[in-house]
């Protein structure tokens, strides 16, 4: 093989990540491998505006592909006549938004589009807690609760993208709260979801103390939820980020409640001895959801 030709095989694919967000969008720069270069961060605004300032920073980075994990509900399907849109969002000005024609429009590169929580499911996966597995599910617990997943090493899409935050799970004996889902009141992210906790006990998740009963009672909640998907899916690694999740200390309590509540129904080593590696925090800790958006840019690359 001519010595150029070897080159091109080993020169590494540079690609461009987006992590669309309701607070803000992430910008950044990355090598196929995971690598991640460099970074900027933009308020979500309007689409005129927060998409101008995403354009003007990937104006001179020559990316070969772009991935976009987005908050949603967004559209998915490769196919579907909104294909690419953010849906129904209650996000002021982005419900009905085209993004992955706008991205294409501008940068004229393949680009990949999933939620965020899938893009962190196949990050995950790839290059973080979950690698060398065919399986995982990745959840996240911050201003909402949405999960993603990986089976085969590929992402689940069906009639759009799973919305595995908003099941229902049983209700903790002591619980009064009402909940605060706007579509079904006390599904798992409105008892569960950080916003939730501050408003039942009165005080910012972040100020409760570890023994406070806020914890076994959050416990209680995402075990469940857990529960369902292990049954559901039956992933080979349960990840779980997001902001609640920096109390460390909920992992002990998640993973004994989840195994009392299987009850030995599930046979598996990795829901007994081997739990602690079974629900585990991810291995790629605050580049997650911007390391999920290069991976999905990976995947679009791959397919193109
Ligand atoms: N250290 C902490 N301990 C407990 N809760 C926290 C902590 N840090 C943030 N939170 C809670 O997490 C929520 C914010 O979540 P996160 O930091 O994941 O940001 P987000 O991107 O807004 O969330 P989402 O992914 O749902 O959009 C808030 O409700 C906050 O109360
Ligand atoms: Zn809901």
């Amino acid at each position: 093989m001519p010595l150029e030709c070897i080159g091109e095989e080993l020169r590494l694919k540079l690609l461009g990540a987006i992590e669309a967000g309701g607070t803000k969008f992430v910008c950044g720069i990355g090598y196929e491998d995971g690598t991640i270069l460099e970074r900027a961060s933009f308020p979500t605004t309007t689409p005129e505006e927060t998409m101008a300032l995403v354009f003007e920073y990937f104006r001179d980075k020559a990316v070969e592909a772009v991935g976009i994990g987005s908050f949603g509900p967004i559209d998915p399907v490769p196919g579907s006549p909104t294909y690419g849109y953010i849906t129904t969002t209650p996000k002021p000005h982005w419900g009905g938004y085209n993004l992955v024609g706008a991205v294409r429009a501008e940068l004229n590169v393949p680009v990949g589009f999933d939620t965020d929580v899938n893009g962190a499911a196949l990050g995950e996966s790839l290059w973080g807690a979950a690698q060398g597995l065919e399986s995982c599910l990745y959840i996240t617990v911050g201003t909402g609760i949405g999960a993603g997943a990986v089976v085969h090493g590929e992402l689940i899409h069906g009639l759009s993208h799973p919305e595995m935050g908003h099941i229902y799970v049983r209700r903790h004996p002591d619980d009064r709260y009402e909940g605060f889902c706007p579509y079904h009141g006390d599904c798992l992210e409105g008892v569960a979801a950080g916003p939730a906790i501050g408003a039942r006990w009165g005080k910012p998740a972040a100020e409760l103390e570890a023994g406070h009963p806020a914890w076994e009672m959050e416990a209680h909640y995402l075990a469940h939820a857990l529960m369902n998907y292990v049954l559901v899916l039956s992933p080979q690694r349960i990840v779980m980020g997001g902001g609640v999740m920096k109390q460390s200390h909920l992992f002990p309590l998640i993973r004994t409640q989840l195994q009392e509540l299987l009850a030995g129904y599930v046979q598996h080593a990795s829901l007994k001895d081997g739990i602690d590696r079974y629900v585990v925090p991810p291995g790629l800790g605050d580049n997650a959801g911007l390391a999920g958006a290069l991976a999905l840019a990976r995947m679009a690359a791959e397919k193109n």
